[in-house]
């Protein structure tokens, strides 16, 4: 399990909620970063609009935090119409899915998080409602069962999962867009985190808001909860204002280092270069010998330092990198191995 305490953690805690809420955009326009997957959607949506139909049913997916909740939302602002969301696990029964998808109006967004936990028969519910805007299930049990079938308003189903890998395909064909997620540029990042400070009413410098960026995984939920850290700090040590000096000190007390790597990073880094000698070694070995699950390696850990070019994933399993030795300040074996 992922510590629930983790600061660069990209998984949303619950008291996060609110916070994250405000400081979300509503526009496509305030969606910074990710300029491909803004212009295309941008153009798909005003030519929805322009034909008067729902949107083709969209697939996004990436690593925790990189805005696939915030973007399905947008999608329905600028569509204009209203999102109900669910998710994967949430949807235990058919009668589940089929409650949402009837009380859908023509055009809405039908936002599925985590659809990669979709079970089986809420997947063969879905196929004819996706393709045909069919609703066709079995009620009842036994000699009495029936199958009824009932006509779908066009809706938008909008999917979104942290890997996309987990999907079946005959779920994955059914979507008419898919756009994948990156991690933000340092540049995005710290526009990001100018204007959260705007809203939260602080006062920090561009150096500042560029150390809270370079230390943020890449991901503007875990550099929106930097920020707060760093405000609190700067209220207690520096009369309010953070500048770069601020930032970095904050930062440092909080372990989070010129990487944005933490805690948990260095111990995987670690566990490969003095346990597995710098690998190949498999995720699920791996995962023993720091007491993490595979999928906590694999969603959240993994992405980013495969990004960074601190792993490699190779055939044969996951490699440390030069870098890797270098970060720790380590001599850089012979490749004799
Ligand atoms: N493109 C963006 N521009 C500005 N802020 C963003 C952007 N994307 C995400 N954010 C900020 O990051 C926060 C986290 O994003 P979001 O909840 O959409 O991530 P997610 O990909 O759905 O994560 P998860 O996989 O955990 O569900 C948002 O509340 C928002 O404040
Ligand atoms: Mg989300």
């Amino acid at each position: 399990m992922l510590e629930p305490d983790r600061l660069i953690s990209a998984e949303e805690a619950p008291v996060e909620l609110n916070h994250d809420r405000a400081l979300r955009p509503k526009r496509l326009a305030d969606y910074v970063g990710q300029h491909e997957v803004r212009d295309q959607m941008s153009i798909f949506i005003e030519a929805a609009r322009k034909r008067e139909e729902a949107l083709d049913h969209t697939l996004i997916f990436g690593p925790p935090g990189l805005g696939k909740t915030t973007l399905a939302n947008i999608v329905a602002n600028e569509m204009g119409v209203d999102i109900k969301t669910t998710s994967g696990p949430v949807l235990e029964k058919a009668g589940d899915l089929a409650a949402m998808l009837t009380n859908l109006e023509p055009h809405d967004v039908l936002f599925i998080d985590e659809i990669h936990r979709l079970s089986p028969a809420i997947e063969e519910v879905l196929y004819p409602a996706m393709e045909d805007y069919q609703l066709d299930i079995m009620i009842g049990e036994g000699p009495a069962a029936r199958s009824i079938k009932l006509d779908l308003p066009p809706f938008t189903l909008v999917g979104a999962t942290t890997r996309a890998g987990l999907l079946t395909s005959p779920l994955r064909d059914r979507f008419g867009i898919v756009q994948r997620l990156e991690f933000y540029s340092v540049k995005d990042l710290t526009f990001i985190v100018q204007r959260s400070a705007e809203k939260l009413g602080m006062t920090m410098d561009v150096a500042g808001a560029e150390v809270v960026a370079r230390r943020s995984r890449g991901t503007p939920r875990i550099a929106n909860r930097l920020l707060r850290r760093v405000r609190d700090f700067a209220e207690v040590k520096c009369e309010g204002v953070v500048d770069k000096s601020a930032a970095d000190q904050a930062l440092n007390m909080l372990h989070v280092d010129q990487h944005g790597l933490d805690h948990m990073d260095r111990r995987l880094l670690l566990a490969m270069i003095e346990k597995f000698d710098g690998g190949p070694v498999g995720v699920d070995s791996l995962a023993a010998a720091i007491s993490e699950e595979r999928d906590t390696i694999e969603d959240v850990l993994e992405p980013y330092l495969i990004q960074q070019g601190f792993v490699m994933r190779t055939p044969r399993g996951r490699v440390v990198t030069q870098s890797a030795y270098l970060h720790f300040g380590l001599d850089v074996p012979k490749e004799d191995k």
